[in-house]
């Protein structure tokens, strides 16, 4: 499991988030109800890992007939063998998802080879902004996790919309793109993934800002290991990774990493874990950037996106996750102007 502990480096000061409890509902065997809307790659998946922590009654959505219900009766199934007893219903409407403690939102359509992620913007907003409305109208404590891309302008949207404090709009892109950095330099150290720390910010996209200062092997920087030109190809490659399994797939993006990252997000609310994870939330002066949605250290607990965490950063550092949070900012201001 992930752990963005920054391998014992002190964060210099943190921020308020000013939390408030969600109340965390219980579901119908008195587990918290997760509903999960999409139930394609990335919400199917989210879905059967879910059921497979035996701790959560589960609802997944869809607007295509039968899918959800399908795949739910499916996940069923896989119990008995896999030893859980999680209750998953699927379906094509709203009403079962009352009383959820935390939805992900999944549902929207995922790029093709060639495409950026904001191409898919005007589809997606619509989506989501109508899928936001029904889950908050039905579970006013929800906490949202967005997954939909382009990832920071949908938590822009559902701030918007739903009228939610932000600490309970969190958006799913650091943990994974995090998790992708990792799995570069455990495969190219010859370590295990889970040993390798490593911290990605900014907007999930083609300005994300990995920080390899942050990045550690069991307490050790990764600068002190891996020769500059290496660990430079690694960067550019964790910020290529949709990308390029985008280009390996031909149809569809990544899904089995996006659900295990929104899964460990599920869990850090859940269980309280206060851990620091890569987050897209909105920030209100942290690391010197107002009124933007944009990837940083968040404590994830109970309450949400509990705090934002301001670890140090160099100037090139806090250009690189500034012009990151232009670039987000300028994809917001389309959105804007598409849903007045
Ligand atoms: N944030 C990230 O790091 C990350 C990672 C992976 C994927 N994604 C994004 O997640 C989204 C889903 O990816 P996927 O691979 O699961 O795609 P997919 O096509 O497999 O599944 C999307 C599902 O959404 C459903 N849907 C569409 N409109 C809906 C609506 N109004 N209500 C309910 N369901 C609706 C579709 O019927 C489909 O089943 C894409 O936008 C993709 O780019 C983001
Ligand atoms: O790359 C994509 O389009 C999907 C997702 O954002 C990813 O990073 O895998």
């Amino acid at each position: 499991m992930s752990r963005f502990n920054a391998g014992g480096i002190q964060p210099h000061a943190c921020s308020g988030f000013g939390i408030q409890e969600s109340g965390l509902i219980g579901g119908d065997m008195g587990r918290p109800k997760i509903t999960v809307v999409g139930a394609g790659n990335v919400g199917g998946t989210t879905a059967q890992r879910l059921a497979e922590k035996d701790a959560y009654d589960v609802v997944l959505v869809d607007i295509i007939e039968g899918v959800p219900q399908g795949k739910a009766l499916d996940i069923s199934q896989a119990g008995p063998v896999c030893g859980y007893s999680t209750r998953v219903v699927g379906t094509n409407g709203y009403d079962e998802t009352a009383g959820s403690s935390v939805a992900v939102i999944t549902s929207g359509m995922p790029r093709k080879p060639g495409m950026s992620r904001d191409e898919l913007l005007t589809t997606n907003a619509r989506i989501v902004k109508s899928v936001v409305t029904e889950l908050v109208s039905r579970s006013p404590g929800i906490i949202l996790i967005l997954v939909t891309n382009p990832l920071d302008a949908m938590v822009h949207v559902a701030l918007q919309v739903s009228g939610l404090p932000k600490s309970r709009i969190i958006g799913m892109a650091g943990v994974l793109d995090s998790a992708r950095m990792r799995t570069f330099i455990a495969t190219e150290l010859k370590v295990p993934g889970p040993e390798v720390e490593a911290m990605v910010l900014g907007g999930h996209g083609d300005t994300m800002v990995p920080l390899p200062r942050y990045t550690t092997v069991k307490g050790r920087p990764v600068s002190e290991l891996l020769p500059k030109e290496r660990l430079d190809a690694i960067v550019k490659r964790t910020r290529d990774g949709g990308a390029e399994i985008v280009g390996l797939l031909k149809t569809g993006s990544a899904f089995y990493a996006p659900s295990a990252s929104a899964v460990d997000m599920v869990e850090a609310i859940h269980r309280d874990q206060k851990r620091v994870l890569p987050c897209a939330v909105l920030c209100d002066g942290e690391y010197g950037l107002k009124n933007v949605v944009v990837g940083v250290p968040v404590k994830i607990g109970r309450g949400g996106a509990e705090q934002v965490v301001e670890y140090e950063l160099t100037a090139e550092e806090r250009s690189a996750l500034s012009a990151s949070a232009a670039a987000v900012r300028e994809l917001c201001t389309v959105v804007d102007r598409l849903m007045a």
